[in-house]
């Protein structure tokens, strides 16, 4: 288990599927940095994606997960933060590779566009895929 928690976060459209992520992590043992939103009441998703992505950033967690209605507003705001590599993944195929290929250390997901058990498949996926390194280490490096 890592040292540092998972962070997660979300809009209104994605509250409760965070919820369902961050019980899920907890059973599978892993902390969790809750960063809001704290309700089904309408936010703002940038606000929620930069909480998140600076987190990462600042190194106060080295895995983050957001989630939207779906997941595109949130995952541009993440990716906008220095440091973070935010892919929005529908799927255990795409998770696995932006994880393989691309380093992802932010998962975005669409609560409006995916169902509870993909979701916790891409979340287990993203966490349990280590980076493979060689050929995609360069350009990795150029995304900054
Ligand atoms: O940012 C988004 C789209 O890229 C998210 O899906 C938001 O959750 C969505 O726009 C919120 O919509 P609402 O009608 O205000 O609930």
């Amino acid at each position: 288990m890592p040292d540092k928690p998972i962070a997660i976060a979300s809009d209104h459209a994605g509250y409760e599927l965070k919820q369902l992520l961050g019980e899920e992590l907890e059973r599978l043992g892993y902390q969790v940095l809750d960063l809001g939103t704290d309700g089904a009441g309408s936010v703002d998703y940038p606000d929620y994606g930069y909480k998140l992505a600076e987190a990462v950033s600042e190194g106060r967690s080295d895995r983050g997960v957001v989630v939207c209605g779906t997941g595109i507003g949130i995952s541009m705001a993440a990716n906008r933060v220095p440091k973070v590599r935010a892919a929005l993944c529908h799927d255990v195929t795409s998770t696995r590779l932006a994880r393989l290929h691309n380093d992802a250390n932010v998962l975005a997901l669409g609560a409006r566009l995916i169902g509870r058990e993909v979701a916790k498949d891409c979340l287990k996926a993203f966490l349990e895929t280590a980076f493979e390194g060689g050929r995609h280490e360069k350009r990795v490096a150029k995304l900054g």
